[in-house]
């Protein structure tokens, strides 16, 4: 089958040296509004009343087999703030959901039909892939208010293979700012190698070494607009912050230098600090939500799946193409 890159040389480049790359409107509306609308289905046919699972005596056990089977599942994750003490849901399931995965792409037929895309497929061509299968995807939604920290990691360490080749392509579903919590990276770092991997064991999953602690200042903001992929090496440090209170000048957005030189002098006074404000002390409690798709894509050829990673497919992936 005779598949076209659709990168160019320095699209190439300038993901190597930074360990990401963001393809502006990779997504069309209509494709856009096409995965929105059919997660809003989905949300609407799933019975909420199953959290209850989460609160039973066999807690861990329970939690674990959900996590593990979602691998070859449509399975729907909550957000752990969602539930009060008395083990309800807060507010409607439609805003308690963390994610929905993880193999939307080959259950779903809306979601299959991007995932499979001729312009996914080109990317993946690009990237040298030779033999790609999509080992997991997510509906990430990063609830208004609640949506919970993802704090760093590298995505090499829960879908290993030997040698490593996983790509995230991460697509924004609504525009991504510091606000609602877009991803930050470190741009770089998948230079640097590896530093855990997560392992399956008879216990339960658990990383083999600590995380290393990351200074915050060497992150930056991956603010995108909805339709804008973010291709994300398996080794590049990534993360989620909804904890930021304070952004250093150089971890400002040129958008955001922009307006705050924008202010009218005259006005200074009063508006100096609200814009302050908006763009140096944000929490966690956007009101806006953020949703993301994300596919995980490992190579099946010249290297090998570890067994130890946390899927354990019954059945083996088919591959996006063969070259
Ligand atoms: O969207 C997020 O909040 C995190 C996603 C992520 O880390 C990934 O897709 O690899
Ligand atoms: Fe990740």
């Amino acid at each position: 089958m005779g598949i076209t890159g659709n990168l160019s040389s320095e699209q190439l480049q300038s993901l190597d040296s930074q360990g990401y790359l963001v393809i502006e409107s990779f997504a069309t509306a209509e494709e856009i509004e096409a995965l929105r609308k059919r997660m809003g289905q989905l949300l609407d046919d799933f019975d909420g009343s199953t959290a209850s699972i989460f609160s039973t005596k066999d807690q861990q056990k329970t939690t674990d087999d959900h996590f593990y089977e979602s691998a070859e599942k449509v399975s729907f994750f909550f957000e752990e703030k969602a539930f009060g003490d008395d083990g309800c849901l807060k507010q409607s399931k439609q805003l308690s959901i963390n994610k929905v995965g993880h193999a939307l792409h080959e259950l779903d037929s809306v979601f299959k039909k991007f995932s499979c895309s001729e312009k996914v497929l080109s990317f993946l061509s690009s990237m040298g892939y030779k033999r790609p299968v999509i080992i997991q995807s997510m509906y990430i939604f990063k609830q208004p208010g609640i949506g919970g920290e993802v704090v760093p990691h590298q995505d090499n360490s829960f879908l290993y293979t030997e040698p490593p080749t996983c790509t995230g392509l991460w697509l924004a579903l609504e525009d991504a700012t510091i606000i609602n919590g877009c991803l930050w990276a470190i741009p770089g770092s998948h230079k640097n190698g590896l530093v855990r991997r997560f392992i399956r064991g008879e216990k339960g999953v658990t990383f083999d070494r600590p995380s290393p602690t990351y200074d915050q200042k060497d992150f930056v903001p991956i603010e995108v607009k909805a339709g804008a992929l973010v291709a994300i090496h398996g080794d590049l440090i990534h993360q989620r912050s909804v904890e930021l209170n304070y952004v250093s000048h150089s971890q400002m957005t040129k958008k955001m230098k922009r307006r705050i030189f924008l202010i009218p002098i005259d006005r200074a006074t009063i508006f100096f600090f609200v814009f302050l404000c908006l763009d140096y002390s944000f929490e966690n409690q956007s009101s806006k939500s953020r949703h993301a798709y994300s596919l995980h894509v490992v190579d099946t050829e010249g290297c090998k799946w570890a067994q130890e990673n946390w899927i354990k497919r019954k059945v083996e992936p088919e591959p996006l193409y063969v070259s």
